[in-house]
């Protein structure tokens, strides 16, 4: 039985399976956490990624590891490359100017849209480095090379020293703005607008290249469609630090609004992604001020009715990337006497976490998006709650995997896929799911889209 190995180094957390290649069978697991914060050192991911490893029994035995990350974080090395600062995350938000400013200065949304698949917004790499040559030039001067988490990990885990040794995938090196997904090139004349000089960048590998042990790894939500084997008709939610809803597509997408990011995905295709700051923690944060652990937040959240009797949450706690409200804050609307009490303000949480990713299927719909059904994945679609009422917002038949390590699990099949040779990735047996079905709630929507507008900034 020969095994692969998949590696999600995402906000929070690092886990790694390890996985029968030709089956998808778990073998075994491992996870470490990652330190909190926006702004993190490589070496902190690395560290967990060792920790991991070794809680999952090791790699010695497998015959290839991908690894997949959180998108867009900034990691910039020297020459010789040692770290020149630590990671800005992709929830970083400080280069919220930066944005503003080079959309601008390429002449708009859509020329950037048509350029990268993307509008400028802080979390997109582009911005990071323009925010360093505007705040850190003794930083710029330092650097030689820039790469992303699952780039920095891929050539750490394989021995890598020397810069020419980078490498990335299609899937993550999209979200850099500093790429085309329509040519498949790299947009330098970007990256030296930014940054105010080029430096070296990862070569992009195709979706099934072995480089020694090592697949090309992918950004963490190309990596969990690999995980679900998303089909045509099938939209992925998915609810972790950031809340996410996408779509396998053939065709690139430019979508000069900002709300879709056009992505490529990590089969060869294209991933329409639209993401959120607020998702799973918007619910720890709840239940931390109820002072109730995550599943009485849940019941607490089924014990009010549909709508919380008028109260509802917009969930722009850490500012927000969509909508591009960097600066905003998040808001309770319709606080009565009788609706000031904790099972209201836990629907409240649930409702409005959901509602504002129905946006982002909405966004997704609107630019001919198929959906037959939505497929509910992350830290967050634990909660029952969340899968109660998942489908009564959305309008959608929603089916729940039951609970793995998706992104992990797309990095070992795009692993697995490698070793094959074969010209698509094994088929896996099909994901034991639960079908949730509800009555559509409009109202709770009509409610939030009457208040959404109304937040303060900070
Ligand atoms: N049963 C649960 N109910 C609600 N939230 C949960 C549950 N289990 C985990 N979570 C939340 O999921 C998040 C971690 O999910 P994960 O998808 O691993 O995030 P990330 O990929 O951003 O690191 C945490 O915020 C955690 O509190
Ligand atoms: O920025 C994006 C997608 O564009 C995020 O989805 C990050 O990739 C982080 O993912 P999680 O760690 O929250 O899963």
């Amino acid at each position: 039985m020969a095994l692969v190995a998949g590696v999600d180094s995402s906000t929070q957390s690092c886990k790694v399976v390890v996985r029968d290649a030709d089956t998808g069978a778990l073998v075994r697991e491992g996870r470490a956490a990652h330190p909190t914060g926006t702004e993190v050192h490589p070496h902190a991911w690395w560290d967990a990624l060792q920790a991991a490893i070794a809680d999952a029994g090791g790699l010695d035995d497998v015959a290839a590891v991908s690894v997949a990350a959180q998108q867009h974080g900034m990691v910039t090395l020297d020459e010789s490359g040692e770290v020149v600062r630590p990671a800005l995350l992709w929830n970083d938000t400080r280069s919220a100017a930066a944005a503003v400013d080079l959309t601008a200065e390429l002449g708009g949304p859509d020329e950037w849209a048509a350029a990268t698949g993307s509008v400028p917004v802080a979390s997109l790499t582009v911005t990071k480095l323009r925010w360093l040559a505007a705040n850190e030039p003794e930083s710029v001067a330092r650097t030689a090379a820039v790469c992303l988490p699952h780039d920095w990990l891929t050539w750490k885990l394989s021995g890598g020293t020397s810069l020419d040794a980078l490498t990335t995938d299609r899937s993550d090196v999209s979200g850099t703005g500093y790429w085309s997904p329509s040519t498949e090139d790299y947009r330098t004349d970007l990256l030296e607008l930014a940054l105010g000089k080029v430096v070296a960048l990862p070569r992009v590998l195709g979706p099934a290249e072995l480089v020694g042990r090592f697949g090309a790894g992918a950004g963490d939500n190309a990596a969990a469609a690999l995980g679900v084997q998303a089909q045509p008709g099938d939209v992925v939610v998915s609810i972790g630090t950031s809340g996410t809803a996408f779509a396998r597509s053939a065709h690139p997408i430019a979508d000069g609004t900002g709300i879709v990011n056009g992505f490529a995905d990590a089969e060869g295709g294209h991933l329409p992604l639209v993401c959120t700051l607020n998702a799973s923690r918007v619910l720890d944060a709840t239940a931390a001020l109820l002072d109730v652990s995550l599943a009485d937040l849940s019941d607490l959240a089924l014990s009010a009715p549909a709508g919380a009797d008028g109260l509802a949450f917009v969930p722009y706690l850490e500012g927000e990337r969509t909508p591009n409200k960097p600066d905003s804050t998040g808001a309770l609307h319709g606080l009565r006497l009788d609706t000031m009490t904790p099972a209201h303000l836990a629907r409240a949480a649930v409702e409005g976490l959901l509602c504002s990713l129905a946006d982002a299927i909405d966004a997704l719909v609107a630019l001919g998006t198929p959906v037959s059904r939505v497929l509910l994945i992350g830290g967050g679609a634990r909660m029952p709650a969340v899968q109660r009422l998942a489908p009564a917002v959305f309008g959608f038949p929603v089916v729940v995997p039951s609970p793995s390590e998706y992104v992990a699990d797309g990095a070992a099949r795009q692993a697995a896929w490698a070793v094959s040779g074969a010209g698509s990735a094994p088929h896996w047996s099909e994901l034991a799911s639960t079908s949730v079905e509800a009555d559509p709630t409009p109202w709770v929507r009509e409610r939030y889209a009457s208040v959404r507008e109304l937040t303060a900034t900070r």
